[in-house]
């Protein structure tokens, strides 16, 4: 039988400086720090999109992560980006009732979160700028424009290890928004949508941002898992970027690959 991704994450030895990154597909990644904690965000474990849009969003990779495995690795920190089914899954939501780790994200989810069962004491609401921490996990809520379809959508620098990872959320494409981020941050590895749909970033504004932003490593997301919500050629993207931003190692990772961020 095979070892669950939880088991592998949980076992994983992570020398000091190390995190470890795993794909949970869509915009879905799970964290862990070299003290041994861990930080998700972002999670979709569900087939709530194809119930309540239709056929056209029923998911094509397999949850590789069950949302009641989630508590067993000792969760310090849940983050969401955005109210949307993909990044917000209620069915996997309403699972982690009875569990004690802290959300943080926009009020719109903290709205939703309290109707699914989720006392207001876990729920941290941030907008933009707005920074919190949880065990030795400090975030920062960062401009997102995911237009009038999510409008309090923000990104996530998110650092532990003494790493600094920024996951984009779902967002459109900004010069000066990505030149800011370049200034304040040092980013060891940027995860970025690509998917060019409901008004997210395209595989070629995906690269712009690469360049733009400067980070060490990225990793696209956000493709491959919905027909009706995919798009963003990801070879494309792999092409522009290498030619815009040839400093950074652009890196592709399989659903439920754990990548170590050194
Ligand atoms: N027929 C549709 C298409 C889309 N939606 C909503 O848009 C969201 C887009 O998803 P993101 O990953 O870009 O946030 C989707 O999840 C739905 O909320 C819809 O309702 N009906």
């Amino acid at each position: 039988m095979r070892t669950s991704i939880v088991e592998q994450l949980r076992t994983k030895e992570l020398a000091r400086g190390q995190m470890a990154i795993c794909s949970l597909g869509q915009a879905g990644f799970i964290l862990k720090a070299d003290d041994g904690t861990f930080a998700i965000i972002d999670p979709y474990f569900s087939d709530y999109c194809e119930q309540t849009i239709g056929y056209s969003f029923k998911r094509l990779m397999p949850c590789l992560v069950e949302p009641e495995e989630v508590d067993e690795i000792g969760l310090s920190a849940y983050l969401i980006t955005h109210p949307h089914e993909d990044h917000f899954d209620p069915i996997g939501i309403r699972a982690m009732r009875d569990t004690a780790f802290p959300f943080f994200a926009p009020s719109s989810v903290v709205n939703q979160l309290g109707e699914l069962g989720i006392g207001g004491d876990r729920c941290h609401p941030l907008r933009i700028g707005d920074e919190a921490s949880a065990g030795g996990w400090r975030f920062e809520a960062i401009f997102a424009d995911h237009g009038e379809l999510a409008p309090d959508a923000v990104g996530f620098i998110i650092r532990a290890s003494g790493r600094t990872i920024c996951h984009m959320g779902d967002t459109c494409f900004n010069a000066e928004e990505w030149a800011k981020l370049n200034r304040r941050f040092d980013i060891n590895l940027l995860i970025l949508p690509i998917n060019g749909k409901f008004g997210n970033m395209n595989e070629a504004e995906a690269a712009d941002t690469v360049a733009l932003v400067a980070p060490k490593k990225a990793i696209p997301c956000h493709f491959w898992m919905l027909p009706g919500n995919s798009g963003g050629d990801v070879l494309e993207f792999l092409r522009l970027a290498e030619t815009r931003a040839p400093e950074t190692d652009v890196l592709l990772l399989t659903q439920g690959e754990i990548y170590v961020l050194e």
